[in-house]
């Protein structure tokens, strides 16, 4: 009997979608406001990966800004990062590649840290929100990547069978997340990573989109499939 194609769950900023520029320009827009110097791009792309709360954290930590004004720092951040879009970018060949992987068969979803407000916006915005049943956002659950409880209940959605399912990411965030479901995770390179390749636990590596197919079935050959 054929095995149904498994279930792959993406992560979204620095694997999907170039988002730092528009979350800089929302940071940078705050910052100001507060009379703040803004910080540069890579800076702040830097940050990204662990949800807005870690992102301001080390914003306030990096600007030696007064906690006493995080909650009105995130909040207006939030109000601008909502709809940010313009300056957000899909990296190259995603949507043609998510197209045959979704023609082949896959379940796909989403598991991010993002908020799931701007996530559902930006999904929205780039035409991809028909390709993903399931979404999971940063503050779906109370628990976010490294977490294993988001991807779990992603892949949960997706009627997973047997830990029988892929887990596409950038960051290190999203490699220890799939080494605690477990699941087995393909890195791309070209995103926020932030340490060497070789120190993150993957299954696959690839720097660009249209390699991911053939390293799908690849990953999936390797691996004992449940029926
Ligand atoms: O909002 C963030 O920090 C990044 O979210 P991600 O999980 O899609 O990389």
């Amino acid at each position: 009997m054929m095995s149904r194609p498994c279930p792959i769950v993406f992560d979204l900023d620095g694997t999907l979608i170039d988002s730092a520029p528009d979350i800089h320009a929302c940071v940078s827009a705050v910052l100001r406001q507060h009379h703040i110097t803004p910080l540069p791009l890579p800076r702040v792309r830097s940050f990204i990966g662990g949800g807005v709360e870690l992102l301001w954290s080390r914003i306030i930590a990096a600007c030696s800004i007064d906690p006493v004004h995080r909650p009105a720092l995130i909040a207006a951040f939030m109000a601008r990062y909502h709809d940010a879009t313009a300056l957000t970018r899909m990296f190259p060949s995603v949507i043609e590649v998510l197209g045959r992987l979704a023609d082949a068969g896959h379940p796909m979803g989403i598991c991010t840290n993002k908020p799931m407000g701007p996530t559902l916006q930006v999904l929205d915005h780039f035409g991809l929100s028909h390709l993903f049943p399931v979404v999971v956002g940063g503050d779906t659950l109370p628990q976010k990547k490294p977490d294993p409880a988001p991807l779990r209940l992603a892949l949960e959605r997706l009627g997973t069978v047997d830990g029988n399912a892929l887990f596409v990411g950038d960051s290190a965030f999203d490699a220890h997340c799939a080494t605690a479901v477990p699941v087995p995770f393909l890195l791309y390179s070209g995103g926020y990573r932030l340490s060497p390749v070789a120190e993150l636990p993957h299954d696959g590596v690839f720097d660009h989109f249209d390699a991911l197919p053939d390293l799908v079935a690849e990953t999936l050959m390797a691996r004992p499939r449940s029926a």
